[in-house]
């Protein structure tokens, strides 16, 4: 049998993210195993499922870069309010739901910012169940047109009040399960090894590998 003709990429691939700490861990996570620079685009924020809007984000990033792409989305979803990061008021109620139409993943980052920490425990007070999981939506696009496919990694935790370190979104309310720290309060390495984006990294990782992709550099993509 011939073996397979290896697909080669134009240059290295570009990560898409406007999120610094999110470029931290994948540099961390991702090492020298793929060859990526990152790039700060503004791209719509789509409505759907997760990964809907991580394929379209992928597809939007390809055509815009012109070339081999990676994207990524991540939520926190919590169990007591169906995998939504849900509402607190009656009052907001309607514009929330407006707001998880329009955008579920950066609902959250809104959530975040408007409510802060403790306003992310709030919305669970009324429930026994804390229970969540962070998901993470890894796109890859090897271009424009082309069909991008996507890692879903998923780890369970729960809300807890805010501790450790608040320089990256909710890591300091999300405990992970098996773990009386939460992610803030981890050390680095440690979070790296066990999160939700980790486990789709590793998946995005595993594609590479086996696709065997080969890329071509140009002198402009050695900086
Ligand atoms: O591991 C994490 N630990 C704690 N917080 C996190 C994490 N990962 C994302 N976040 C926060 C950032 C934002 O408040 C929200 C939605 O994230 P998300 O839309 O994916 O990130 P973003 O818009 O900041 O960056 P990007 O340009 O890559 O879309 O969750
Ligand atoms: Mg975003």
């Amino acid at each position: 049998m011939a073996a397979k003709a290896a697909v080669v990429l134009p240059r290295p691939v570009t990560f898409v993210t406007g999120n610094a700490k999110k470029l931290e861990e994948v540099k961390a996570i991702i090492g020298s195993s793929i060859p990526f620079k990152s790039l700060k685009l503004d791209l719509p924020e789509l409505q759907g499922e997760p990964e809907d809007i991580s394929k379209e984000k992928a597809r939007l990033a390809a055509l815009q870069v012109n070339g081999p792409v990676l994207v990524e989305d991540t939520c926190l979803c919590f169990n007591a309010l169906k995998g939504l990061p849900g509402m607190f008021s009656l009052n907001i109620l309607f514009s929330l739901i407006h707001l998880l139409y329009v955008e579920q993943l950066v609902t959250l980052k809104w959530f975040l910012e408007k409510l802060g920490h403790e306003g992310l425990n709030n919305l669970l007070m009324a429930y026994e169940d804390k229970s969540a999981y962070a998901l993470c939506a890894f796109s890859f696009s090897h271009g424009p047109g082309a069909e991008p496919l996507t890692f879903l990694g998923k780890t369970p935790g729960k809300i807890v009040p805010a501790r450790g370190p608040t320089d990256f979104g909710w890591d300091p309310v999300f405990q992970p399960d098996g773990y009386d720290q939460t992610y803030a309060e981890m050390a680095k390495e440690e979070k790296n090894k066990i999160s939700h984006r980790y486990k789709s990294l590793a998946m995005v990782k595993s594609h590479f590998k086996e696709a065997g992709y080969v890329f071509q550099t140009t002198d402009d993509d050695t900086n």
